[in-house]
């Protein structure tokens, strides 16, 4: 990294001396900078989870979009029936699993599809079944967590990040859009999503954009992530698109597309390049939304499913339970809950890799 005009270098630093932070200072090299080694090879033996949910009509390009976030075929259509067929008459959730390796690191990645949500001509409650899902995960784990012989490694099914596809209507978020959105922020990190961003022009796209920041803010939906917290390279982006403050993405993500390669495609397109990448960030925010759910803020977002909305949620738990959770085999679980309050002291232990 090269120094500001006027200030040393940070190579110029003495190693270990760190007034800025108050550090004592060391007479010689300590070796704690390797811990950063320890860390690194026990992720890659261990692995990590990350459970990603994407909800939105039929059609705006769930499928499609996951498939390019993560390089590989990870959402996959069940084959063969109809249109009719296809669509269910209420919301069904349907989870998939994939292990994905890259560099030595491993990662199960977990895709939660939720189709039939806002297909219906009546939508009333139809968020209830997400609810209900992603609820039961954080018992799921509540029960793991406070068994006395709980297992060194609790499998995390806990939904990380939900990604909402807004259609590209242009106006203003439907009805429908913010009443999810206000119930599902206060329980999960929602991600808003423009989808197929590339059927706007640029101009739509960014008044859209505009308009439904405005929306969430007057809805009081904070979207993912709450709190910026910039790490990687990502920054060069973000300066141009923010996204704290009511993040919402504009992205169109055709790739695999019939006659499309390499992440390109040219839909009847009103934006005006002959050609779309998805890759390229002067095109659509694709790029920033990868940089959010996986190169700098994947982790954010377990840390703040596993400190916000899991102890939130065992808070409400401890609060109301009066009965002892049952372990997975019927075993009696840990002692009984303490007073409301108590609850984000007991089992709040750091996020599980
Ligand atoms: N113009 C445009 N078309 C897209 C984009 N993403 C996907 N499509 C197309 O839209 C159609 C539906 O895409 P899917 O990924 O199957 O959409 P889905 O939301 O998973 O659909 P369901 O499985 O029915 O819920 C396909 O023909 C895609 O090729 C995009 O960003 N822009």
């Amino acid at each position: 990294m090269e120094g500001q005009p006027g200030q040393p270098a940070p190579e110029e630093t003495p190693r270990g001396a760190n007034p800025a932070s108050g550090g004592l200072e060391l007479f010689g090299y300590v070796g704690i900078e390797a811990v950063l080694d320890q860390m690194r090879i026990k992720t890659m033996k261990t692995g990590f989870e990350f459970n990603l949910m994407v909800v939105g009509q039929s059609g705006l390009g769930k499928s499609t979009m996951v498939n390019t976030l993560f390089k590989s075929k990870v959402s996959r259509k069940p084959a063969g029936p109809g249109y009719e067929e296809r669509i269910p008459k209420t919301v069904q959730l349907q989870t998939g699993s994939h292990v994905i390796e890259e560099k030595g690191v491993r990662m199960k990645l977990t895709v939660t599809d939720t189709p039939g949500f806002g297909d219906q001509i009546n939508n009333e409650n139809c968020w209830d079944p997400i609810i209900k899902y992603i609820s039961e995960q954080y018992e799921k784990y509540l029960r793991e967590e406070i068994l006395i012989s709980r297992q060194r490694k609790i499998p995390d099914t806990r939904v990380h990040g939900c990604v909402y596809f807004v259609p590209p209507t242009g106006h203003w978020l439907r009805p429908l859009d913010l009443e999810f959105m206000q119930r599902l922020s206060k329980i999960v990190n929602v991600v808003p999503v423009i989808a197929k961003a590339d059927t706007l022009t640029l101009e739509e796209r960014a008044e859209f954009k505009q308009r439904i920041q405005k929306d969430l803010k007057a809805h009081g939906i904070r979207a993912a992530p709450p709190a910026p917290v910039f790490t990687s390279p990502a920054r060069a982006h973000s300066a141009s698109a923010p996204f704290h403050d009511s993040p919402c993405f504009q992205a169109g993500a055709g790739a695999g597309r019939g006659g499309c390669s390499e992440g390109l495609f040219s839909p009847a397109s009103a934006t005006p390049v002959s050609c779309f990448a998805v890759e390229n960030p002067a095109h659509c925010e694709f790029p920033l939304l990868r940089d959010l759910l996986i190169r700098s803020h994947l982790q954010d977002l377990k840390d703040i499913t596993h400190n916000v909305h899991y102890a939130r949620a065992t808070s409400r738990r401890w609060g109301t339970c009066q009965v002892l959770p049952q372990g997975p085999h019927g075993s009696p679980a840990s002692p009984a809950p303490g007073p409301l309050g108590t609850e984000l002291a007991g089992p709040m232990s750091p996020a599980p890799l």
